[in-house]
């Protein structure tokens, strides 16, 4: 998309300054959004172990333990989806989006909005409203489950002709690296007190706390995980 903006400028895209704004923005917005969701979901599943353990038994239905999880699996394992979708609406990475400026005058909910005004979409909050979730803190994927969420209004990338572009690649990288951490790996807190899930600040919202955790592969798992890494001990 951004080289189409750019071809439409006539700007050249094979010049090295330009190819590096591009990568520095594909790699700014398409990886820490997607690594910081991981660390946010797998906090959850550490806190919510009958969520890990529904998680797994789906895996083991869908994949097996004699292979790993691939891309083709992914809309097999509607568990896993409802986890990420979950996740995104308790942790959004970009809270009020990214900022966007009203190109025309125009009125919201009473509101009157002049031509040129910086907008702010306070996600965080739409996310946690309690007018439209139930017990809107709890982390439940189940609310999800069977199409429960569709017509509830969810923003985690944004919308309109500026929402994230790479909205599908994240989906699908947050659900192969969280799946397959659960797929080969047991998982225990580091102590016996919950993950702390405050929130930090940043450009894409971290956990204030990084996410430290205890694994160890799974003993079905090890024969998959030695052909591909020459893992040895998985006792
Ligand atoms: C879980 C993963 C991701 C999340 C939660 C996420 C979220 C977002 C959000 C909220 C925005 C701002 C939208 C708005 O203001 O309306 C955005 C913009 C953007 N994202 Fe993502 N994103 C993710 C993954 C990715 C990936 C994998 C890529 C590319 C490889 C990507 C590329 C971009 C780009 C280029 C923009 C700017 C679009 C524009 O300004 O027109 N994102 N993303």
């Amino acid at each position: 998309m951004i080289f189409i903006i750019l071809n439409t400028l006539h700007i050249d895209t094979s010049s090295s300054p330009c190819q590096s704004l591009l990568q520095q923005s594909i790699l700014q917005t398409g990886t820490d959004t997607s690594s910081s969701t991981i660390e946010w979901g797998m906090a959850e599943l550490l806190n919510h172990p009958n969520a890990m353990a529904k998680a797994r038994v789906e895996l083991d239905e869908v994949v097996g333990t004699g292979r790993l999880l691939e891309e083709a699996d992914l809309p097999s394992l509607p568990y896993l989806q409802c986890i990420i979708t979950e996740t995104l609406r308790l942790h959004p990475i970009a809270p009020l989006l990214a900022p966007h400026e009203s190109s025309a005058a125009c009125s919201i909910a009473g509101y009157d909005i002049p031509a040129g005004t910086m907008l702010l979409v306070n996600i965080h909050t739409m996310h946690r409203d309690a007018r439209v979730w139930e017990e809107p803190a709890r982390f439940s994927p189940e609310r999800f489950e069977g199409g429960r969420g569709e017509g509830k209004w969810m923003l985690p990338f944004g919308m309109g002709r500026r929402g994230c572009p790479g909205e599908a690649l994240g989906v699908k990288m947050v659900g192969l690296a969280l799946g397959t951490l659960v797929q080969c790996f047991e998982w225990r807190r580091v102590g016996d007190e919950e993950v702390d899930m405050a929130e930090g600040s940043g450009l894409t919202m971290p956990m204030a706390v990084p996410l430290e955790a205890l694994y160890w592969p799974r003993a079905e798992m090890t024969p998959v995980l030695r052909a591909l890494f020459g893992i040895i001990n998985c006792s």
